[in-house]
């Protein structure tokens, strides 16, 4: 579905995503993990079309270069790592700007599915009591709640995610990651998502790529590329060994 070809992003001499090539296929959920600095939102900035970069970024075959916002927002939904509003809009107004793709045309105005579909969003995401809260009154998660429910209201094909799990409380990481699952079993749709869980990563993708000082250590099948060698060369640390000690702590 998405195809990116030999993507560089370079500030000054500074080279911050060298040579990165992965291809999204339907039904996969595609993990991008790595340390501080590696360069995964932005890679992801320059898949938005918000970071400067050389190489090719393919929808279905298509320089997405070609396509028009609007297009480009029915197809993939981009929730970035750092989200705000500074002004006191409520949550269903902001949770409907996601539907803002859908607005634009001979009609002008008219979204007939729109209001159907930020009702969904809001209830998926547990915000529906909190529609007429003012952005300005919520808490990290349920304000990180919201940016996701605006991409799930846009309705797009694939989700790209940078680390959707930022601020979220236990239950709602386990909420969260589940409906994406779900999200992703109907046909037609796929996941690209920033993660710095690795537990996370394991437990939910179905494919990774792993990143250091903007160039791909390993990409493949999660399984392949999260091995105990790859992590170490990666984060510098027996990460398996970090993950059994943590996890010994409950077993006391
Ligand atoms: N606009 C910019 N100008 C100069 N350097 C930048 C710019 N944007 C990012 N960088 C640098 O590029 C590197 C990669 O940043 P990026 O945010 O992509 O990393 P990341 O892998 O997402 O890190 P983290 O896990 O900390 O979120 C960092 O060293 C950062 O300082």
């Amino acid at each position: 579905m998405l195809q990116g070809e030999h993507i560089t992003v370079r500030y000054g001499s500074f080279t911050v995503v060298d040579d990165l090539s992965f291809h999204l296929k339907e039904g996969q959920w595609l993990m991008l993990a790595g340390p501080n600095g590696a360069g995964k939102s932005t890679l992801i900035e320059a898949i938005a079309q918000g970071a400067p970069h050389s190489g090719t970024i393919r929808w279905k075959g298509e320089d997405i270069r070609g396509l028009k916002a609007s297009s480009l927002a029915r197809k993939i939904g981009v929730l970035a790592q750092k989200n705000n509003v500074g002004y006191a809009y409520t949550v269903e107004e902001v949770v409907g700007l996601g539907r803002y793709a859908y607005k634009s045309g001979l009609f002008s105005g008219r979204d007939d599915d729109g209001k159907a579909a930020v009702e969904k969003a809001l209830e998926m995401t547990g915000l529906s009591d909190l529609r007429h809260a003012s952005m300005l009154t919520l808490s990290g998660g349920e304000t990180q709640r919201v940016f996701l429910a605006q991409v799930f209201a846009q309705d797009p094909q694939v989700l790209i995610l940078d680390e959707p799990a930022n601020h979220l409380d236990l239950k709602y990481q386990q909420h969260i990651f589940s409906l994406i699952r779900d999200w992703l079993k109907e046909p037609g749709r796929a996941v690209l998502s920033v993660v710095h869980d690795l537990s996370l990563a394991r437990k939910y993708g179905t494919h990774a790529i792993l990143l250091d000082h903007g160039k791909t250590i390993s990409r493949g099948l999660i399984d392949d590329v999260m091995t105990p060698e790859n992590l170490k060369q990666v984060y510098g640390m027996d990460v398996y060994a970090w993950m059994k000690d943590m996890l010994s702590q409950w077993e006391k």
